[in-house]
């Protein structure tokens, strides 16, 4: 997978992504960066510190990262290079687009679709989850924007939550504002961090938290300045960087491996409960009138 182009830079490439060691320099430390072999298409921008071990990923798909194939594609096959790559001990998960995390599933993967697409939507979506859920590195999530359904569910697989402290951006699962039912292991996920109690409301009212709402139900794990989320990332990651990596992996495993397991025992069944679902003509005008809402809050 890995060619060597000169000395220190290597090059992996897989689908629209390379990886590049040792090829860019920002201030004092050598990074390696993965962006695409066409630049301006792709939605997602990596650099690993070679001298720390710490990548940051950047989630770059405009306007408001919502995950479709394409995207969620390209994340999990950077998440796996990295996962592979000895020098990367951990992730930083953030956005480069302003004032949005994510804004979770890319609803129109959803609505007028076939059921051809919804089921290989579903199996991407389940992927994500289960790359991030399982993944064996740390990861922390830089949560700077709003983070409904979806952007939610990515963040809570990290395994810190540190978000941006402004009361306009907002986190959570949402999905029966839509309409639509989280579903198990959105939920699981859901109640691994924040409880039974706190989960059945959140999920039930679709509930959406500003960031000191968050940090009260320990949806997140800190709150500061935003122009801090990253440097804040960084320094947490040094902390978990100092534990035994067998010892936290093996912890993380123990902590995670059931649910991830509930979901690797019935994977077909839950495509198929989604697209039957999904294409339910309540659930499409649901969807639709959901889009048009969207649509209408900017008139
Ligand atoms: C039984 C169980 C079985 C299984 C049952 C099924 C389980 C499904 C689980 C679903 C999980 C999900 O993630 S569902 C997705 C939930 N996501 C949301 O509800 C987010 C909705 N969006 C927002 O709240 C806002 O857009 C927000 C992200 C905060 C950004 O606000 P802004 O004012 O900055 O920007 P906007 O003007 O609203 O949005 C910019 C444009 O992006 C579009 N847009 C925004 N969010 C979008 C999205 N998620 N998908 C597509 N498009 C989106 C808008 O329509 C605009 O399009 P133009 O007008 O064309 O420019």
């Amino acid at each position: 997978m890995a060619a060597v182009l000169r000395r220190g830079v290597k090059l992996i490439s897989s689908g629209s992504s390379q990886l590049l060691s040792g090829g860019c320099k920002h201030g004092r430390t050598s990074t390696l960066c993965i962006s695409s072999s066409r630049p301006s298409s792709s939605k997602i921008n990596v650099e690993l510190d070679s001298s720390t071990g710490i990548a940051v990923m950047r989630f770059q798909n405009p306007l408001v990262n919502s995950l479709n194939l394409d995207f969620l594609t390209e994340i999990c096959i950077s998440l796996e290079k990295l996962e592979l790559d000895k020098s990367c001990r951990g992730v930083i998960l953030t956005s480069a687009q302003p004032k949005i995390f994510s804004a979770g599933l890319d609803i129109l993967e959803m609505y007028g679709k076939n059921p051809e697409h919804y089921a290989a939507f579903w199996k991407s979506v389940q992927e994500i989850w289960l790359k991030l859920y399982g993944y064996s590195k740390i990861t922390i999530a830089a949560i700077n924007g709003s983070s409904p359904a979806g952007g939610c569910l990515i963040a809570l697989t990290a395994d810190y939550r540190i978000m941006a402290d402004n009361p306009r951006y907002t986190i959570g699962l949402n999905e029966t504002q839509l309409g639509i039912v989280a579903p198990f292991w959105f939920k699981d996920t859901m109640l691994n961090t924040v409880g039974h109690r706190t989960a059945e409301l959140s999920l039930q009212f679709g509930l959406m938290y500003t960031p000191s709402d968050a940090l009260k139900i320990n949806l997140v794990d800190l709150v500061v300045p935003e122009e801090q989320v990253l440097s804040t990332a960084t320094e947490t990651m040094t902390k978990f960087l100092a534990i035994p990596g067998h010892a936290r992996e093996i912890s993380k495993s123990m902590m995670r491996k059931p649910v991830v397991d509930r979901l690797l025992s019935c994977r077909d069944a839950d495509i198929k409960n989604f697209v039957s679902f999904i294409s339910k003509d309540s659930i499409q005008k649901s969807l639709g009138q959901y889009l048009s809402m969207l649509k209408q809050k900017k008139s």
